[in-house]
C-alpha cells in the first residue's frame, strides 16, 4: 500500500454541490463479474448494489483484488458484466452495444488515470480541449476560463506535457475530464504517480471541482489520505460492498480497513466500525 501522507490543503467544507441529488449519478444492481471457468473460476465482483449521488465526490477503497478496478471499468462501460446492471443517470449501460457505449464513454463521461495519459505533441491546451474536437463539440470559453483559473494552469498552456510537472499534468488531464461536462468523472489512482504536495494539490482540485463546479467524481485510491477529501468511502471486500463512511477522515478509513482485514472474509458491512451507521441505499 502507498504510504504516502498527504496534507490537505485547504480545510474541507460540508457536503457536495450541483447535480440532481434525486437521481444517483451512477449506480450498480446485483453487478457482477466472473473471470475464468470451472476450478479457475475467479468472481472479482460478486452482487453489488450501491448508488454513487450526483454532486458528490466519491473514493472506492478495499483490499488489493477486491474488486476495485472491475467494479470502475464496469460503471464506466470499459467493460461488461457477467450479470447484474449498472445505470449512468437513467440509462442502462449494461444492455448498451459497443457503438453505444462508445458513444456514452465520449458524450457522457469523463476519465483520469494515474498515468496522466496526455498526448506529448499537443500543448496543454490542445490536451484540454481534445475531448471537444473529438466530438465535434464547440468550445465553451465560459467554462474553460474557469476549469484554468480553478486549475491553475493559466500560465502553462502552451506547454506541452514534458515542460510540466507531474502535478502540471494530471491537472491538465483532471481539465481535460471535465471539459465536455461529464456526468461522471472516475478517477482511477489519481495520485498514484505523483509526491505528497502534487498529490495533495490534485486531490484538493478534484475536491473543489465537485464543490464549486457541481462535478461528479468517482475516484480508486488505496491510500486513506486521498480518500478522506472525498465525501463518501465505499468500502469493497471480495468482490462485495463490505462498509460505507460517510464524511470520511484518514482515521475513519484507517478503522474501516482494519475492520476488514478482522472479518477477514467473514460477510459484514464495516460502517459501524469505522464510527458510521450502515448506510441504506
Ligand atoms: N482479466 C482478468 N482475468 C482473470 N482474473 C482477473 C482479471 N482481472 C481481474 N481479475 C481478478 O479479479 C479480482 C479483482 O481484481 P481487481 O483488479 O478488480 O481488484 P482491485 O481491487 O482493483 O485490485 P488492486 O488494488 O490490486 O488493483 C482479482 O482476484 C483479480 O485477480
Amino acid at each position: 500500500m502507498d504510504t504516502t501522507v498527504y496534507r490537505p490543503l485547504d480545510p474541507p467544507t460540508p457536503g457536495g454541490r450541483g447535480g440532481d441529488p434525486s437521481t444517483p449519478a451512477v449506480r450498480a444492481r446485483g453487478l457482477a463479474k466472473v473471470y475464468g471457468t470451472g476450478a479457475a473460476t475467479v468472481r472479482a465482483l460478486d452482487g453489488v448494489d450501491v448508488d454513487f449521488a450526483a454532486g458528490a465526490f466519491t473514493a472506492i477503497m478495499g483490499p488489493s483484488g477486491s474488486g476495485k478496478s472491475t467494479l470502475m471499468h464496469l460503471l464506466a462501460g470499459l467493460d461488461t458484466a457477467s450479470s447484474g446492471a449498472a445505470y449512468l443517470g437513467g440509462t442502462e449501460i449494461t444492455t448498451l452495444d459497443d457503438g453505444a457505449l462508445t458513444r456514452l464513454r465520449r458524450d457522457r463521461v469523463g476519465f483520469v488515470f494515474q498515468s496522466f495519459n496526455l498526448l506529448p505533441m499537443f500543448t496543454a491546451q490542445q490536451n484540454i480541449t481534445l475531448p471537444l474536437e473529438l466530438a465535434g463539440a464547440g468550445l465553451d470559453h465560459e467554462w474553460f476560463d474557469l476549469l484554468v483559473t480553478t486549475l491553475g494552469l493559466r500560465d502553462r498552456l502552451t506547454h506541452r506535457p514534458a515542460e510540466l510537472s507531474g502535478g502540471q499534468q494530471q491537472r491538465v488531464a483532471i481539465a481535460r475530464a471535465l471539459i465536455a461536462k461529464p456526468e461522471v468523472v472516475f478517477a482511477d489512482e489519481p495520485t498514484g504517480n505523483l509526491d505528497s504536495r502534487s498529490g495533495a494539490e490534485v486531490l484538493s482540485f478534484l475536491r473543489r471541482s465537485v464543490r464549486e463546479l457541481g462535478r461528479t467524481i468517482i475516484m480508486v485510491t488505496h491510500d486513506p489520505t486521498a480518500a478522506a477529501y472525498a465525501d463518501r468511502v465505499v468500502l469493497l471486500a471480495d468482490g462485495r460492498i463490505a462498509g460505507d463512511i460517510a464524511d470520511p477522515t484518514p482515521e475513519s478509513v484507517l478503522t474501516g480497513l482494519d475492520a476488514l482485514r478482522s472479518l477477514d472474509g467473514a460477510a459484514g458491512h464495516v460502517g459501524a466500525a469505522a464510527g458510521q451507521g450502515p448506510v441504506s441505499r
